[in-house]
C-alpha cells in the first residue's frame, strides 16, 4: 500500500497486513492523548493483566496507562509496569496504535513496548491481576471463562491457557501475534459504543518496513 493512504494518525514506512470494517471515513479528531502498553514475554509465556477497574475493566491487556507530564513514553511504560504488575523490564518499542472511541473527541496514541526478561515478582494490585499465558502451539484454550480458578500469577509449570483473545480488546488479535514474533507494527482502529461495549468499526494494521 502507498504511504499516502495510511489512516490519519499513522506515519512512516508501513505495509498493511490487515484492514477491514465499515466503508466509512476515519473519524476526525483534533487532539491526541499519550498512553503506553507493555507486554512481558518469558520463554514461551506472555504476561497479561486482568483489568479490575477503569477503562477496559474485565478485559485482559498489557500493563500501561497515561503518559504523565514531563515523562517520556518509555519512562511512563516502565512506571506503569512497576505500578500495575510490580516488575521491572528492559522495555523496547514494538508498535504504535491510534484508537478513536465514540464519545471522545480525542485519539488514544498508544506506544506499545515489549521485553523478553524482567525482574521482580508479578504481583496483583488494585487495578490489575497479572496472569501468565502460554505461547506454545498446543496450549489449552484461554478463551474459556477461568473465573473461580486459582490465579496463575506464580505458575511457572504445568499447562497454561493460550492468549484469551475473546476477553481482550478486539484489535489485539491482529497485532499481538506480531509483537510476540518481535516484529514492529502500527495501526489504527475506530470504535463505536453499543451500550457499555466498544465495537471495532474500522481498522488498519501494518508492519514497519
Ligand atoms: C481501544 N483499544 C485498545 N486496545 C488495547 N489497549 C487499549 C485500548 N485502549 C486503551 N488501551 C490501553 O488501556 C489502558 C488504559 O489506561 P488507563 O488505565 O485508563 O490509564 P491509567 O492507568 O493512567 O489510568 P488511571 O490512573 O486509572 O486514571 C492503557 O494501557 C492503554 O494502552
Amino acid at each position: 500500500m502507498d504511504a499516502t493512504v495510511l489512516p490519519p494518525g499513522l506515519n512512516g514506512s508501513l505495509k498493511v497486513f490487515v484492514e477491514g470494517g465499515c466503508d466509512t471515513d476515519w473519524r476526525p479528531y483534533t487532539q491526541t492523548r499519550l498512553y503506553t502498553n507493555a507486554f512481558v514475554i518469558n520463554d514461551d509465556k506472555l504476561l497479561l493483566g486482568f483489568k479490575k477497574r477503569g477503562f477496559g475493566a474485565n478485559l485482559y491487556n498489557g500493563f500501561g496507562g497515561k503518559v504523565e507530564p514531563g515523562e517520556t513514553p518509555i519512562e511512563a511504560a516502565r512506571r506503569e509496569l512497576r505500578e500495575e504488575a510490580g516488575i521491572d523490564a528492559p522495555l523496547e518499542h514494538a508498535g504504535t496504535l491510534v484508537f478513536l472511541t465514540e464519545g471522545t473527541e480525542w485519539a488514544f496514541h498508544i506506544d506499545v513496548f515489549s521485553a523478553r526478561s524482567y525482574t521482580g515478582i508479578p504481583t496483583e494490585t488494585d487495578e490489575m491481576r497479572p496472569e501468565w499465558f502460554s505461547l506454545a502451539e498446543n496450549s489449552v484454550n484461554g478463551d474459556d471463562d477461568r473465573s473461580g480458578l486459582t490465579s496463575s500469577t506464580t505458575t511457572t509449570t504445568g499447562s497454561l491457557p493460550s492468549i484469551p483473545y475473546s476477553r481482550m480488546w478486539a484489535d489485539d488479535i491482529y497485532w499481538l501475534p506480531h509483537l510476540v514474533e518481535g516484529k514492529r507494527f502500527a495501526g489504527r482502529a475506530d470504535f463505536a459504543k453499543d451500550g457499555d461495549t466498544y465495537v471495532m468499526k474500522k481498522f488498519w494494521f501494518g508492519l514497519v518496513c
